[in-house]
């Protein structure tokens, strides 16, 4: 009698982990990843490797706290790894505990292990409760926790709530957070050869530009290819491109999909301009909140338009 078997799982996830992660429960967010094989990675940058190199099908990251804002490193790893698409949208809301080895009291604590992203969110608990506090920097929530048995570096670390089911640590602070409705927004990174998500309506489109600074209004033209099209932005974050002072592109959400007509002819006034501009995606929004378009910048304004030009060229008589 043949023995039977768990089916194979047919796709890699790369995540920032260990297990308990806010970056594992936007994976969980994904149905089509239930039941797939999930990969633990230590950082942004090996979970976009993975599936540049084609070992992941797909990577679930961080890129925006509503604290902190825009988690850099994803958006300069956006921007500089070729063969990358944004294929989905999630959010997470986020709250932190401190926590210790069994044992330690709130006034022993000097030295704190925390990823940058969430110390960041926890500056003024931090400044009142432990002024003189050292940051010891983990490479995310659950391995600040984890690390406190590898060494003793830190004497406590910032971490979700649930990683008291996973270590043993003792809370010494709950509800640390600089807010209690943070919210931190992920994205699933595919690769360019996986196609892009049909419109639903509810879209968001990202794209990268890199702009001549050496001319006067040049941020301003850039936006303007938005505003003349009704497109709205709902995120504009400059990062340094890196090789000289002075020298920065442009991470820009645009709400639509590239396929609605407002938003390829948007893209297109930013091509003809821009000495580089990436197309990271087009993907649904994670609240599903339908885009309210105003009646000028409708598809069919767009063809009939289109339309009204080609009879023109044509010869043909015009109203
Ligand atoms: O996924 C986690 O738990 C992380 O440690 C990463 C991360 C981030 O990169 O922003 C995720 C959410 C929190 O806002 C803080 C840290």
């Amino acid at each position: 009698m043949s023995t039977p078997h768990a089916p194979q799982p047919e796709r890699r996830y790369s995540y920032l982990g260990p297990r308990g992660t806010f970056t594992e429960a936007a994976l969980a967010q994904v149905p089509e990843a239930v039941g797939q094989e999930w990969h633990s990675v230590n950082n942004v940058g090996e979970a976009l490797a993975d599936v540049a190199a084609g070992r992941s099908d797909a990577a679930m990251i961080a890129i925006e706290n509503s604290i902190e804002g825009g988690v850099s490193v994803a958006q300069d790893a956006l921007a500089t790894i070729p063969g990358l698409r944004v294929v989905g949208e999630y959010l997470v809301p986020v709250s932190f505990v401190l926590v210790a080895r069994r044992g330690t009291t709130l006034d022993q604590v000097r030295r704190i292990n925390a990823h940058p992203v969430a110390y960041a969110q926890c500056h003024r608990w931090l400044d009142a409760a432990i002024p003189a506090h050292g940051h010891v920097p983990a490479s995310s929530n659950v391995a600040a926790a984890a690390e406190l048995f590898d060494s003793a570096l830190a004497d406590a670390a910032i971490a979700p709530p649930g990683v008291v089911g996973l270590y043993d640590v003792d809370v010494l602070a709950e509800g640390i957070a600089d807010s209690d409705t943070a919210v931190t927004r992920f994205v699933l990174v595919a690769p360019t050869s996986r196609p892009v998500p049909p419109r639903t309506g509810a879209d968001k489109t990202s794209i990268v530009a890199e702009l001549s600074v050496d001319r006067a209004g040049a941020l301003l033209g850039l936006l303007e290819q938005f505003s003349t099209r009704g497109v709205n932005m709902s995120l504009l974050e400059s990062r340094p491109i890196g090789d000289a002072l002075g020298r920065y592109r442009f991470v820009i959400d645009l709400d639509g999909h590239v396929t609605d007509e407002r938003v390829a002819d948007a893209l297109l006034g930013v091509r003809r301009f821009s000495p580089g501009v990436t197309f990271l995606g087009s993907y649904p929004r994670a609240d599903r909140v339908p885009t309210v378009v105003e009646e000028r910048y409708t598809d069919a304004v767009f063809v009939e338009a289109r339309d009204w030009l080609r009879e023109l060229l044509s010869g043909a008589p015009v109203d």
